[in-house]
């Protein structure tokens, strides 16, 4: 097979430097071109971090997809970008692959129906840690047993999103095998207003926010006499690398949408 021809939105972010890092390095793909909102115009190398890498940049993602030959979208950008950015990829018969967190319900029918419309593959994975996708996977067995379950996501404070997309599709995970549930005295009261943290499907969800954290999910279970503590720390985004390899290598033979890492797991 010839070289894969990347772009990569939102390169100068935590994980858009590790992105550029990770297809710089691996053997059969090209970085073309990269998407920013910032330093239309100019190349890569221009910008703090990035010396040598004489790539064009792009505020104009159409445009990127029109004057260049992309196979592959990174998008690791921001959930109001993220949507648009998928969109105009599919739209252009680019195969995405998307760590941006935050997409709604109807954000994702709709890519699915695009995806199966063109028969063309795009992944969207909550989280790419495979520690993290495993995670989840356990919680979801454990939810058969358990119905009573908590999930605290733990995060760095400039994450955007609350709850985590992570925490999201634990919680998705989790409801498509328990037995639905309202959780905790049926007349409790917050007594501070978001005390009891989000709620899904009668399971609660707490999102802490700290400097000096990363990215850390722990999944609580209890029933009567026993608890079960289920968690993934990452403690930098090299961690998530392996993951964003496998779903490179994986859209480009499929041809529907993939949302969850855990479906494409071997
Ligand atoms: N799936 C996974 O495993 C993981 C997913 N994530 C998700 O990835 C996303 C990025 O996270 P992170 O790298 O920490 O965030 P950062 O804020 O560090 O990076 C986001 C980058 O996107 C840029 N950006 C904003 N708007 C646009 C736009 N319209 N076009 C191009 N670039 C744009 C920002 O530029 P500027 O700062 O100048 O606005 C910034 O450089 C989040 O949604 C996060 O939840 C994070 C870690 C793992
Ligand atoms: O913003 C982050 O950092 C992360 N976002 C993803 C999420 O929302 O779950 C994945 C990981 O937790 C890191």
């Amino acid at each position: 097979m010839g070289k894969i021809n990347v772009v990569i939105a939102g390169p100068r972010g935590r994980m858009g430097r590790e992105a550029v890092k990770l297809v710089q390095q691996t053997e059969n793909y090209h970085l073309i071109a990269v998407v920013d909102h910032k330093y239309d115009g100019r190349l890569l190398s221009e910008v703090e971090g990035f010396f040598g890498l004489e790539i064009p940049i792009y505020s104009d993602i159409a445009k990127c997809f029109r004057e260049t030959k992309a196979d592959v979208l990174i998008d690791l950008t921001t959930p109001e970008h993220g949507m648009f950015h998928t969109k105009t990829a599919l739209e252009y018969g680019v195969r995405p692959v998307v760590g941006t967190t935050g997409f709604s319900k109807e954000n994702l029918l709709e890519l699915n129906s695009i995806c199966r419309e063109k028969e063309i593959g795009c992944i969207i994975a909550p989280n790419f840690a495979i520690g993290a996708v495993l995670m989840m996977k356990f919680a979801q067995m454990a939810g058969k047993y358990f119905n009573d379950v908590e999930i605290i996501e733990l995060h760095h404070d400039q994450k955007l999103d609350a709850p985590s997309g992570t925490a999201v599709k634990t919680a998705e995970m989790i409801a498509d095998v328990r037995k639905v549930k309202k959780q905790g005295h049926p007349d409790e009261k917050e007594v501070i207003t978001g005390a009891r943290g989000a709620e899904y499907e009668g399971m609660h969800i707490h999102s802490v926010r700290l400097p000096g954290l990363i990215a850390h999910q722990q999944v609580m279970f209890g029933s009567e006499g026993q608890t079960l503590s289920i968690r993934h720390d990452s403690y930098n985004r090299q961690s998530f690398m392996s993951g964003v390899k496998l779903a490179l290598d994986t859209v480009l033979k499929i041809d529907t949408l993939v949302y969850g890492l855990e479906n494409i797991l071997e």
